[in-house]
């Protein structure tokens, strides 16, 4: 096989090359293979790409903190029990938001000390469980306290407080949360008063301030902002006795490229303007230095994972668009009709060809918006055609459907020339899993 070049490589995963066929090729694995192997739509994340994000935080955190520091991996961008296993192997603890995730974190062997659990309404089960595995409890509303409250009467609990910043960022109006207008978090009229509830109630260990601004983020300020605005309060904290209360989490948020035009700023910039922000910000209060945590989701799971599909029908409304049907679409990726997210897409077998023809990628739903690119230049597609979308690791697996009764893509990862399958394709069976059919329906 020779190995030529990439198409363009701030787009693809970090392994990506073009063998002398003018195949992809990922993690070592010909795309086109792959595909052919396991079927498309395919998930396909790349190992390399993956360890190399975890370890970007893991070493900017660091190069720039002087104290103690904890990266976790927000698995709300896709939780799965081998991704999670994965960053946990490159040292990353985990933020869960539902029993679901809490357990698939668990079963990776991620222990219960190294997970965060958020919600804006947790369930007095869910809250029962993260406390009875010792993971951290963070606490957005009061009814999460009353609730840990209870659940804390035999064992001491670990709660963060999730506070609204009134910080926001640019990006879609779903994917902001710093606002004051947001449903997550205590909002900082409300800070004082949680933090005396907290004070009076030692079966609730307060360990620190948590804070997430919104996702897809281009902007460092609004972070270091967040991370400043936290630090006030841990000197009040003090004041309280709150004498466990040294965390400060900053929430995840860090964009990434999925076209050409998307100019994020590096893992590096992002860990760094926040470490001198919190460092600055302990020197000026005299406080000693928090434990600082960050949670991302997206900038991790995100670039590591490419979508491999096959090209079927072709519709020409002359004068118009040409629209090409994959064998997927907004069920397997919901991102660009949710939010209208652009995507960058080549053909797999095809890397050398001139890109000659402006196509829209259309999935196969019964939704005129089920679009995934929009006027895109391909080499003219074909009938068969293995087409590739790039960026795709975080928020489409983990928030795919089964919209029009079509099963969830499988998922590979890919490193070293091997392939292994971490997520089974559902078939017909489990489709059909959790229906029932009344006696007096049977006909
Ligand atoms: C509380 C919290 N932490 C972390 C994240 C991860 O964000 P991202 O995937 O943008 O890094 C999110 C999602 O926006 C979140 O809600
Ligand atoms: N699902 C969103 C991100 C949500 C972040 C979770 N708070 C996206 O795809 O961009």
């Amino acid at each position: 096989m020779v190995a030529a070049r990439s198409p363009n490589q701030s787009l693809t995963p970090l392994s990506a090359l073009i063998d002398g066929q003018g195949h992809l090729v990922v993690g070592g694995c010909d795309v086109v293979e792959l595909a052919r192997r396991f079927g498309t739509p395919l998930y396909i994340v790349d190992e390399l790409t993956l360890r190399e994000g975890c370890r970007q935080y893991v070493e900017a955190l660091e190069r720039y903190y002087p104290g103690p520091s904890q990266v976790l991996y927000a698995s709300k961008a896709w939780s799965n029990l081998a991704i999670c296993a994965l960053v946990h192997l490159c040292g990353l603890g985990i933020d869960a938001v539902s029993e679901g995730e809490l357990q698939t974190a668990l079963l990776a062997g991620v222990p219960g000390q190294q997970i965060y659990l958020h919600g804006n309404n947790k369930s007095e089960a869910e809250i029962r469980r993260a406390a009875t595995v010792r993971a951290t409890v963070v606490a957005d509303n009061w009814l999460d306290l009353q609730t840990l409250q209870a659940a804390a009467s035999d064992e001491p609990v670990r709660v963060m407080v999730r506070v609204t910043p009134g910080i926001d960022i640019h990006t879609h109006d779903y994917i902001r949360t710093g606002h004051v207008d947001s449903k997550f978090g205590f909002n900082l009229e409300d800070l004082g008063d949680v933090l005396a509830f907290l004070a009076a109630t030692p079966q609730l260990v307060a360990v620190g301030l948590h804070a997430h601004i919104g996702s897809q983020s281009f902007e460092l300020a609004p972070h270091a902002d967040v991370a400043k605005l936290l630090l006030e309060w841990f000197a009040k904290a003090a004041a309280l006795g709150l004498a466990d209360f040294n965390e400060l989490n900053v929430g995840g948020g860090l964009g990434i490229r999925y076209i050409e035009a998307d100019d994020p700023p590096s893992i590096e910039q992002w860990v760094q303007t926040i470490c001198e922000a919190v460092v600055q910000a302990c020197e000026a209060q005299r406080l000693p230095l928090p434990k600082l945590l960050c949670e991302p989701g997206r900038s991790l799971v995100g670039p590591a994972c490419i979508t491999a599909y096959t090209v079927g029908s072709t519709k020409t409304v002359p004068g118009v668009r040409t629209y090409i049907a994959i064998d997927g679409g907004m069920s397997d990726n919901p991102r660009p009709i949710t939010y209208g997210a652009r995507y960058s897409a080549a053909l797999a077998n095809r890397m050398n060809d001139e890109r000659s023809a402006t196509v829209t990628v259309a999935g196969k739903h019964c939704e005129s918006g089920d679009v995934l690119l929009r006027d895109v230049d391909l080499p003219p597609p074909e009938k068969g055609d293995c087409l590739v979308i790039f960026g795709t690791g975080a928020y489409n697996c983990s928030m795919a459907s089964n919209y029009n009764r079509l099963g969830r893509p499988a998922a590979v990862v890919v490193g070293g020339g091997d392939s292994s399958l971490i997520l089974r394709r559902e078939d017909l069976d489990d489709l059909l899993r959790c229906d029932c059919l009344p006696l007096r329906l049977r006909t």
